[in-house]
Protein backbone atom coordinates (compact mmCIF):
# COMPACT_ATOMS: atom_id res chain seq x y z
CA UNK A 1 0.00 0.00 0.00
CA UNK A 2 1.26 3.29 -1.01
CA UNK A 3 2.43 5.48 2.51
CA UNK A 4 0.40 8.34 1.30
CA UNK A 5 -2.72 6.63 1.38
CA UNK A 6 -2.07 4.75 4.46
CA UNK A 7 -0.88 8.22 5.96
CA UNK A 8 -4.14 9.76 4.88
CA UNK A 9 -6.41 6.65 6.43
CA UNK A 10 -4.95 7.51 9.71
CA UNK A 11 -5.42 11.45 9.70
CA UNK A 12 -9.52 10.43 8.78
CA UNK A 13 -9.64 7.64 11.68
CA UNK A 14 -8.15 10.61 14.19
CA UNK A 15 -5.76 9.30 15.57
CA UNK A 16 -3.73 11.46 18.38
CA UNK A 17 -0.18 10.98 16.76
CA UNK A 18 -1.85 12.77 13.90
CA UNK A 19 0.03 16.13 14.59
CA UNK A 20 -0.83 16.46 18.24
CA UNK A 21 1.68 17.70 20.51
CA UNK A 22 1.44 13.81 22.46
CA UNK A 23 2.66 12.23 19.21
CA UNK A 24 4.33 9.01 19.33
CA UNK A 25 7.31 9.29 17.69
CA UNK A 26 6.95 6.56 14.67
CA UNK A 27 8.65 7.02 11.77
CA UNK A 28 6.36 7.96 8.05
CA UNK A 29 7.47 5.09 6.88
CA UNK A 30 6.77 2.29 9.42
CA UNK A 31 3.46 1.24 7.59
CA UNK A 32 5.46 0.17 4.61
CA UNK A 33 6.44 -3.43 6.17
CA UNK A 34 3.73 -5.80 6.42
CA UNK A 35 3.49 -7.21 10.59
CA UNK A 36 4.88 -10.69 9.02
CA UNK A 37 8.44 -9.32 7.53
CA UNK A 38 8.40 -6.89 11.38
CA UNK A 39 8.48 -10.23 12.79
CA UNK A 40 11.14 -11.89 10.49
CA UNK A 41 13.61 -8.99 11.27
CA UNK A 42 12.92 -8.67 14.85
CA UNK A 43 13.35 -12.57 15.12
CA UNK A 44 16.64 -12.02 13.08
CA UNK A 45 17.94 -9.04 15.51
CA UNK A 46 16.96 -10.98 18.98
CA UNK A 47 18.97 -13.76 17.76
CA UNK A 48 21.33 -11.50 17.02
CA UNK A 49 21.18 -10.01 20.65
CA UNK A 50 21.07 -13.77 22.17
CA UNK A 51 24.16 -14.35 20.64
CA UNK A 52 26.14 -11.92 21.74
CA UNK A 53 25.59 -12.70 24.77
CA UNK A 54 27.23 -15.81 24.13
CA UNK A 55 23.69 -18.07 24.85
CA UNK A 56 23.91 -21.04 22.72
CA UNK A 57 20.32 -20.78 20.41
CA UNK A 58 20.46 -24.98 19.89
CA UNK A 59 19.00 -25.19 23.27
CA UNK A 60 15.27 -26.62 23.86
CA UNK A 61 14.46 -24.18 25.81
CA UNK A 62 16.41 -20.92 23.91
CA UNK A 63 15.95 -21.83 20.13
CA UNK A 64 11.78 -20.43 20.03
CA UNK A 65 12.87 -17.43 22.10
CA UNK A 66 13.61 -15.03 19.38
CA UNK A 67 10.36 -15.79 17.51
CA UNK A 68 8.60 -15.61 20.35
CA UNK A 69 9.70 -11.96 21.27
CA UNK A 70 9.21 -10.96 17.43
CA UNK A 71 5.38 -11.91 18.16
CA UNK A 72 4.81 -10.71 21.30
CA UNK A 73 6.70 -7.32 20.40
CA UNK A 74 4.20 -6.81 17.57
CA UNK A 75 0.92 -8.55 18.23
CA UNK A 76 1.18 -7.96 21.73
CA UNK A 77 2.98 -5.07 23.79
CA UNK A 78 3.84 -3.26 21.02
CA UNK A 79 0.21 -3.57 19.25
CA UNK A 80 -0.38 -0.17 19.39
CA UNK A 81 1.85 1.03 17.43
CA UNK A 82 -0.49 0.54 14.45
CA UNK A 83 -3.57 2.65 13.92
CA UNK A 84 -5.54 0.03 12.36
CA UNK A 85 -5.54 -1.41 15.53
CA UNK A 86 -7.31 1.33 17.07
CA UNK A 87 -10.38 0.68 19.42
CA UNK A 88 -13.57 1.54 17.47
CA UNK A 89 -15.00 3.33 20.26
CA UNK A 90 -19.33 2.76 20.41
CA UNK A 91 -20.79 6.24 21.31
CA UNK A 92 -24.65 6.52 22.15
CA UNK A 93 -27.14 9.29 22.98
CA UNK A 94 -26.96 10.21 26.47
CA UNK A 95 -30.55 9.90 25.90
CA UNK A 96 -31.16 9.76 30.13
CA UNK A 97 -29.45 13.22 29.85
CA UNK A 98 -27.03 11.69 33.00
CA UNK A 99 -25.95 15.16 33.56
CA UNK A 100 -22.69 14.20 36.16
CA UNK A 101 -19.37 13.23 35.70
CA UNK A 102 -18.40 9.39 35.08
CA UNK A 103 -15.12 7.74 36.49
CA UNK A 104 -13.88 4.51 35.25
CA UNK A 105 -11.46 4.03 37.79
CA UNK A 106 -9.04 1.03 38.29
CA UNK A 107 -7.82 0.83 34.85
CA UNK A 108 -4.93 -2.02 34.56
CA UNK A 109 -2.42 -0.96 32.40
CA UNK A 110 0.56 -3.02 31.35
CA UNK A 111 2.66 -0.53 29.40
CA UNK A 112 6.63 -0.70 28.43
CA UNK A 113 9.19 2.16 29.37
CA UNK A 114 10.96 3.27 25.70
CA UNK A 115 14.16 4.19 27.55
CA UNK A 116 14.89 0.99 28.82
CA UNK A 117 11.73 -1.40 27.44
CA UNK A 118 10.82 -2.63 30.44
CA UNK A 119 7.08 -2.85 31.86
CA UNK A 120 5.28 -0.52 33.33
CA UNK A 121 2.77 -1.44 35.38
CA UNK A 122 -0.33 0.27 37.03
CA UNK A 123 -3.35 1.90 37.37
CA UNK A 124 -5.55 4.72 35.10
CA UNK A 125 -8.49 6.47 35.93
CA UNK A 126 -10.53 8.14 33.31
CA UNK A 127 -13.70 10.40 33.48
CA UNK A 128 -15.91 12.34 31.48
CA UNK A 129 -19.40 15.02 31.38
CA UNK A 130 -21.27 14.13 28.76
CA UNK A 131 -22.12 17.11 26.01
CA UNK A 132 -24.75 14.54 24.68
CA UNK A 133 -23.04 11.47 23.85
CA UNK A 134 -21.83 8.62 25.91
CA UNK A 135 -19.60 5.88 25.68
CA UNK A 136 -19.31 2.05 26.14
CA UNK A 137 -17.85 1.77 29.50
CA UNK A 138 -15.15 -0.77 27.78
CA UNK A 139 -14.27 1.40 25.27
CA UNK A 140 -12.64 3.63 27.98
CA UNK A 141 -10.62 0.60 29.17
CA UNK A 142 -9.56 -0.17 25.55
CA UNK A 143 -8.44 2.93 24.84
CA UNK A 144 -5.65 3.00 27.79
CA UNK A 145 -5.17 -0.16 26.24
CA UNK A 146 -4.56 0.81 23.06
CA UNK A 147 -2.13 3.51 24.00
CA UNK A 148 -0.64 1.45 26.86
CA UNK A 149 0.60 -1.46 24.02
CA UNK A 150 3.78 1.14 22.94
CA UNK A 151 6.47 2.04 23.68
CA UNK A 152 5.84 4.99 26.22
CA UNK A 153 6.59 7.74 28.80
CA UNK A 154 4.02 8.25 31.15
CA UNK A 155 3.27 11.81 30.49
CA UNK A 156 2.23 10.95 26.74
CA UNK A 157 0.46 8.18 27.39
CA UNK A 158 -1.84 9.90 29.66
CA UNK A 159 -2.50 13.19 27.20
CA UNK A 160 -3.22 10.65 24.37
CA UNK A 161 -5.85 8.98 26.34
CA UNK A 162 -7.59 12.01 27.30
CA UNK A 163 -6.83 13.50 23.23
CA UNK A 164 -8.55 10.66 22.25
CA UNK A 165 -11.35 10.47 24.48
CA UNK A 166 -11.86 14.05 23.69
CA UNK A 167 -12.26 13.38 20.14
CA UNK A 168 -14.45 10.46 20.57
CA UNK A 169 -16.91 12.32 22.66
CA UNK A 170 -16.52 15.61 21.62
CA UNK A 171 -15.98 17.34 24.58
CA UNK A 172 -13.06 18.74 26.07
CA UNK A 173 -14.76 17.75 29.51
CA UNK A 174 -11.89 14.40 30.11
CA UNK A 175 -9.78 13.75 32.68
CA UNK A 176 -7.06 11.05 33.19
CA UNK A 177 -4.65 9.80 36.22
CA UNK A 178 -1.95 7.27 35.74
CA UNK A 179 -0.33 5.94 38.56
CA UNK A 180 2.44 3.36 37.97
CA UNK A 181 5.18 1.29 38.63
CA UNK A 182 8.09 1.41 35.86
CA UNK A 183 10.78 -1.70 36.65
CA UNK A 184 13.08 0.53 35.04
CA UNK A 185 13.25 2.31 38.66
CA UNK A 186 11.78 -0.22 40.66
CA UNK A 187 14.54 -3.23 39.61
CA UNK A 188 17.31 -2.01 37.91
CA UNK A 189 19.02 1.52 38.54
CA UNK A 190 18.39 3.38 41.50
CA UNK A 191 16.27 0.11 42.33
CA UNK A 192 13.56 1.76 44.30
CA UNK A 193 10.60 -1.07 44.93
CA UNK A 194 8.34 1.52 46.49
CA UNK A 195 7.95 3.92 44.40
CA UNK A 196 5.22 5.00 41.44
CA UNK A 197 5.26 7.54 38.97
CA UNK A 198 1.95 9.21 39.07
CA UNK A 199 0.83 11.69 35.84
CA UNK A 200 -2.51 13.64 34.83
CA UNK A 201 -4.42 15.23 32.82
CA UNK A 202 -7.29 17.73 33.16
CA UNK A 203 -9.57 19.13 30.14
CA UNK A 204 -12.35 21.59 29.85
CA UNK A 205 -14.06 21.30 33.04
CA UNK A 206 -11.52 18.88 34.82
CA UNK A 207 -9.43 22.12 34.99
CA UNK A 208 -11.79 23.68 37.89
CA UNK A 209 -10.71 22.98 41.70
CA UNK A 210 -13.92 21.54 42.56
CA UNK A 211 -14.73 19.00 39.69
CA UNK A 212 -10.96 18.07 39.61
CA UNK A 213 -11.42 17.54 43.95
CA UNK A 214 -14.55 15.22 42.80
CA UNK A 215 -12.92 12.94 40.28
CA UNK A 216 -9.84 12.07 42.66
CA UNK A 217 -12.29 11.77 45.70
CA UNK A 218 -13.86 8.89 43.70
CA UNK A 219 -10.42 7.55 42.85
CA UNK A 220 -9.96 7.33 46.31
CA UNK A 221 -13.17 5.23 46.78
CA UNK A 222 -12.72 1.90 48.26
CA UNK A 223 -14.04 -0.62 45.95
CA UNK A 224 -14.03 -4.01 47.70
CA UNK A 225 -16.94 -6.01 46.40
N1 LIG B 1 9.77 11.41 32.39
C1 LIG B 1 9.80 10.08 32.33
N2 LIG B 1 10.96 9.45 32.55
C2 LIG B 1 10.95 8.11 32.48
C3 LIG B 1 9.83 7.35 32.21
N3 LIG B 1 10.17 6.03 32.23
C4 LIG B 1 11.48 6.02 32.53
N4 LIG B 1 11.97 7.27 32.70
C5 LIG B 1 13.32 7.75 33.06
O1 LIG B 1 14.12 7.96 31.93
C6 LIG B 1 15.42 8.24 32.44
C7 LIG B 1 16.45 7.81 31.45
O2 LIG B 1 17.65 8.35 31.98
P1 LIG B 1 19.11 7.97 31.53
O3 LIG B 1 20.04 8.64 32.49
O4 LIG B 1 19.31 8.22 30.08
O5 LIG B 1 19.12 6.37 31.73
P2 LIG B 1 19.87 5.51 32.81
O6 LIG B 1 21.33 5.80 32.79
O7 LIG B 1 19.46 4.08 32.62
O8 LIG B 1 19.25 6.09 34.16
P3 LIG B 1 18.98 5.39 35.55
O9 LIG B 1 17.61 4.76 35.46
O10 LIG B 1 18.98 6.52 36.54
O11 LIG B 1 20.04 4.36 35.78
C8 LIG B 1 15.50 7.56 33.79
O12 LIG B 1 15.62 8.56 34.78
C9 LIG B 1 14.16 6.84 33.90
O13 LIG B 1 13.72 6.75 35.22
C10 LIG B 1 8.60 8.03 31.98
O14 LIG B 1 7.53 7.45 31.72
N5 LIG B 1 8.65 9.40 32.05
ZN1 LIG C 1 12.75 2.97 31.74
Amino acid sequence: MKIDKVLNEIDEMGDAHAGSSAETPIRKDAFEVSDTDKIALIRENVEHIMQTLGLDLSDDSLKGTPQRVAKMFVNEIFSGLDPKRKPKASVFDNKYKYGEMLVEKNITVYSTCEHHLLPIVGKAHVAYISKGTVVGLSKMNRIVDYYAKRPQVQERMTMQIVQELQKVLGTDDVACVVDAKHLCVNSRGIRDIESSTVTSEFGGAFKQKEVRREFLDYIKLDTTF
